[in-house]
């Protein structure tokens, strides 16, 4: 035990510059160093296999060079786990792959309800005026580009009021009946087992006298990022009280989240939910984000610093030693090779899951 007390650990991280800035806090390095952990950036100019050694790494990066880098080092160090494994994270670089996962999510549903909204994914321009594709939907629709990579452009929507307001958009993009909801969004973050559930302010409702005079659509982007001074001026929100708005059971959105969990094979992620006003115990979920703004989370620091911990000392919950881990066969291996067969059983739907939707398209 005072052997394991005394080693340092390493955590490599890859994360680009704007996440290394917000995520990498001194308060979070001095909390991770002084359990032993020590966080320590990796370089993504040099070949990965070649840095370290590392205990655990975490990464929100992307493109087939990345992939290929942690390929290579996984085949070099199959025990040191990578959280999370490019194939898991995938799945919500595509907002239909995304939501797939909450509609096959087998969680009784009593008091409260959960789902997503109807949507339709859209390949080309000519199925923005097929009634066939579009005619089963109720306005307004949100437009949302169809791959979510993290780029300003993935980000950038519009509220479509009538069915004459698609015509200019740019496919590909999901078409997302919009829910009014209060303007308030939950924010459930997951770090492992842990689940934190926040508001944030959200798009206004839009009435049915809103709705019938007014046309075509209304750009937006990164709403619930919004800080109080991009937004003066914006009556709506200087009449609303975020504090007065209830929040969901917490017992329901950690279901939830840990069927997600599960599902997708992944640790670190969020998902906004909104209440739908007309089915008060109705939520829907809405968006699925990889690595999130943790920053943003109460306690960052402890929460994200107790992940690292148990990632790196998971055999002795597992095998039951308390024996100090070593570089051959650590904790990590068994995390690791629990995480790989999870993520081969998804990998098998994902891929048919994706084939289905592009041939559906
Ligand atoms: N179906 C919907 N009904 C009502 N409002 C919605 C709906 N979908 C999205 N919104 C609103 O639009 C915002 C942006 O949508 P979404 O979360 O899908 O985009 P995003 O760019 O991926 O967000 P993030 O910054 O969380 O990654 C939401 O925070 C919410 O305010
Ligand atoms: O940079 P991309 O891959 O687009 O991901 C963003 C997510 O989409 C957002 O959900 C994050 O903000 P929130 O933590 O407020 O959801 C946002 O967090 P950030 O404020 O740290 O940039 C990003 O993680
Ligand atoms: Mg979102
Ligand atoms: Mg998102």
């Amino acid at each position: 035990m005072a052997e394991l007390l005394r080693r340092r650990f390493v955590i490599g991280y890859a994360l680009a510059p704007k996440k290394q800035q917000s995520f990498i806090q001194p308060s979070l390095v001095g909390l991770a160093a002084d359990r032993g952990i020590d966080l320590v950036p990796i370089d993504p100019c040099r070949a990965l296999a070649d840095q370290g050694p590392f205990d655990c790494i975490i990464h929100k990066l992307y493109g087939d060079d990345w992939k290929a880098q942690l390929q290579e080092f996984a085949a070099r160090y199959p025990d040191v786990p990578v959280v999370d494994p490019p194939r898991a994270i995938e799945r919500l670089h595509n907002r239909i792959s995304m939501l797939q996962v909450v509609s096959e999510l087998e969680i009784p549903q009593h008091q409260e309800t959960f789902g997503i909204p109807s949507q339709v994914v859209i390949y080309d321009s000519g199925a923005l005026s097929n009634s066939g594709v579009v005619g089963a939907l109720h306005f307004p629709v949100i437009a949302k580009p169809l791959v979510a990579d993290g780029s300003a452009k993935s980000h950038k929507m519009s509220l479509v009021y009538h069915r004459d307001g698609l015509l200019l958009l740019k496919p590909p993009l999901v078409l997302q009946e919009f829910v009014n909801h209060g303007g308030v969004i939950f924010k459930v973050y997951v770090v492992g087992d842990y689940v934190k559930c926040v508001k944030r302010k959200s798009l206004p409702d839009v009435s049915e006298e809103k709705l019938e005079c007014t046309e075509g659509s209304m750009s937006f982007s990164q709403v619930s990022n919004l800080t109080a001074q991009d937004r003066t001026g914006e009556q709506y929100y200087e009449s609303m009280h975020l504090e007065e708005a209830e929040m969901p059971p917490l017992s329901f959105v950690t279901e939830i989240a840990r069927g997600l969990r599960r599902a997708m094979g992944l640790h670190l992620f969020n998902f906004d939910v909104i209440r739908d006003v007309k089915v008060g115990n109705r939520y829907l979920i809405i968006d699925i984000n990889y690595f999130p703004g943790y920053a943003k989370m109460p306690s960052y620091e402890t929460v994200l610093t107790e992940f690292f911990w148990n990632i790196i000392n998971k055999t002795k919950e597992e095998d039951g030693s308390n024996a100090a881990p070593n570089k051959e066969e650590d904790g990590s291996n068994a995390v690791r090779k629990h995480v790989d067969n999870e993520i081969e059983n998804l990998a098998g739907d994902f891929c048919n899951t994706v084939g289905e939707m592009e041939n559906a398209g």
